[in-house]
């Protein structure tokens, strides 16, 4: 997992290392590192036309990045240009680059010469930004490289300009920002690599914590067994599902066929009568569960915690769910189970707030993530949740005593202690209906399977192991979302389509 922190934190542990290796050392350690990533980049052009790389350049560090790395371009024979936005100018790196050969124009004498470039080095703002500030309009097909962050992206919380510069790639310093993850940030840094400056971090405690592919797999990885192959269906997981209704009877349907398409044992579906025999022909592989049924398996539960064995390991509630009647019988025995339990869509509006003996994992949207907080007496607005989403989503989690998922371009994940984790790997095109009950079939298979939980029946899973699960869910069907916009449009279908191809990808 990557440390993300904030630009305070990032400006303090910068100023330690400035004392102690002054401030040029630094921007030229910087500088050393963008101008490898603009050859990598250089490189990958099929063109036959030599290498000419433009870069903007502001008036402070970020703009000395810059000229030092086109000074180190200069000297490898790379043709540069630069570009000055501002009067103002980093003098010592401008003295350096003019000495290597480079030439300085202003923007306004030297714009036509960025149609021309192979490269285009964003070092107009980086940690320094302040929003307001007018940008440069790039040619629409430019390959641009940013220096730290994309200029006009806010680097703490990810607000960006309309005019911000979308770049293909940025080339952060020293640690991830969590400003090049929220909000805008996705959409406008491109792919994100973290240049290491060989910080000390140690007197800063990062904010959160980024879960990137190698930490999914390792997480997914951590209990898994040569053992796991010999098991039988009882033991490859058995998920609970408590969903649908007359209203909304497809949601049930998609989070069934996900969790039957990630390979799990067993589902067994507590769905209204109405629409029982659609789920027996559109999941065959489905069992129906019955009030009955629910309350044995809900006493042998108990019973394993006593030596006999129970069948359900998990539950998933919400999707379809009529959420105007508050959970009865059956289904009421099912909060106040000792079985993990993700609960998604109508199943936030009838989940218990306060302290619970189930381990359960919360799935809002921003929007329903504000009726969580109203319900337990937060009244808070849309946008304020969004320029501080851990925040309220740590309210929540603390609220209801559970690990809550936020759902959007960058998923939060935050345990009822406070921890917290962003899933970043996402598409865009997962905005689509029935893109969450697909998430919620994958969570609630996985925290179905002891392979992964990695508990049997004496312990409830911990919330750790729940918020790392949920993360994984999260790349997973981030991942599955790519893969999906790859080749076509995406709806909730055509994911469930390409899960178990997806699923297999990560050991499945
Ligand atoms: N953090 C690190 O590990 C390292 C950072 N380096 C580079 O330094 C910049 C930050 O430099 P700084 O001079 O503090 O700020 P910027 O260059 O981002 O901004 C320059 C300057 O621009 C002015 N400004 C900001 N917004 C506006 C606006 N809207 N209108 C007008 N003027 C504006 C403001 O005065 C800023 O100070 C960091 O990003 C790295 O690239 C080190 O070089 C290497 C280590």
């Amino acid at each position: 997992m990557i440390p993300v922190y904030s630009v305070a934190q990032i400006r303090a542990v910068e100023a330690q290392e400035n004392s102690k290796r002054g401030e040029t050392s630094l921007m030229k350690q910087a500088a050393s590192h963008l101008a490898s990533t603009a050859l990598g980049m250089l490189a990958e052009n099929t063109s036959a036309e030599p290498a000419f790389v433009v870069a903007l350049i502001g008036p402070g560090n970020n703009g000395g990045d810059g000229l030092y790395a086109l000074a180190e371009l200069q000297l490898q024979k790379i043709s540069t240009l630069a570009l000055q936005f501002h009067e103002q100018v980093h003098a010592e790196a401008a003295a350096a680059y003019q000495a290597a050969g480079g030439t300085m124009l202003d923007l306004s004498d030297g714009e036509c010469e960025l149609a021309k470039a192979s490269l285009i080095i964003d070092a107009i703002y980086g940690l320094g930004y302040r929003p307001g500030s007018a940008l440069p309009v790039l040619p629409a097909n430019a390959r641009v490289l940013a220096c730290d962050v994309p200029s006009g992206l806010n680097p703490d919380t990810g607000v960006a300009e309309d005019g911000v510069l979308l770049a293909e790639r940025t080339l952060t310093f020293g640690a991830l920002k969590s400003g090049l993850l929220a909000i805008d940030g996705p959409l406008v840094t491109g792919d994100i690599t973290v240049a290491d400056l060989e910080f000390d971090f140690s007197s800063v405690e990062a904010g959160t914590q980024l879960v990137e592919e190698t930490a999914t797999r390792e997480l997914l990885n951590q209990h898994r067994s040569w053992r796991d192959a010999g098991r039988h269906k009882y033991q490859r997981g058995v998920l609970g599902l408590i969903a649908g209704s007359d209203l909304y009877p497809g949601a049930a349907q998609l989070t069934a066929k996900a969790a039957v398409a990630c390979g799990a044992g067993l589902l067994r579906t507590h769905v209204p009568e109405s629409i029982q025999s659609m789920m027996a022909l559109s999941v065959p592989e489905s069992v129906p569960l019955d009030d009955d049924q629910i309350k044995e398996a809900l006493s042998s539960s108990r019973r394993q915690i006593h030596g006999k064995g129970a069948k359900i390991k998990a539950w998933a509630i919400g999707p379809g769910l009529d959420g105007r009647t508050p959970p009865t019988g059956a289904i009421a025995d099912v909060f106040a189970s000792p079985q993990p339990a993700v609960i998604d869509a109508s199943g936030l509006e009838v989940v218990p707030a306060g302290p619970s003996e189930q381990p359960r994992v919360l799935t809002p949207h921003a929007k329903e993530l504000r009726m969580l907080l109203s319900r337990a007496g937060v009244k808070i607005t849309p946008d304020e949740i969004a320029q501080d989403p851990i925040r309220w989503t740590r309210w929540a989690a603390l609220a209801y005593n559970a690990v809550v998922l936020l759902k959007g371009p960058t998923s939060y994940i935050v345990a009822p202690n406070g921890d917290s984790l962003m899933v970043s790997h996402s598409a865009p095109e997962l905005a689509t209906a029935g893109s969450g009950d697909v998430l919620t079939g994958i969570l609630g298979y996985m925290l179905s399977d002891s392979s992964l939980t990695g508990t049997e029946g004496l312990r409830t899973v911990p919330n750790r192991r729940m918020m790392e699960l949920t993360a994984c869910a999260a790349y997973i069907h981030g991942h599955l979302g790519r893969v999906t916009a790859a080749d076509g449009t995406v709806n909730a279908s055509r994911l469930i389509e390409n899960l178990p191809k997806v699923m297999k990808q990560f050991g499945f």
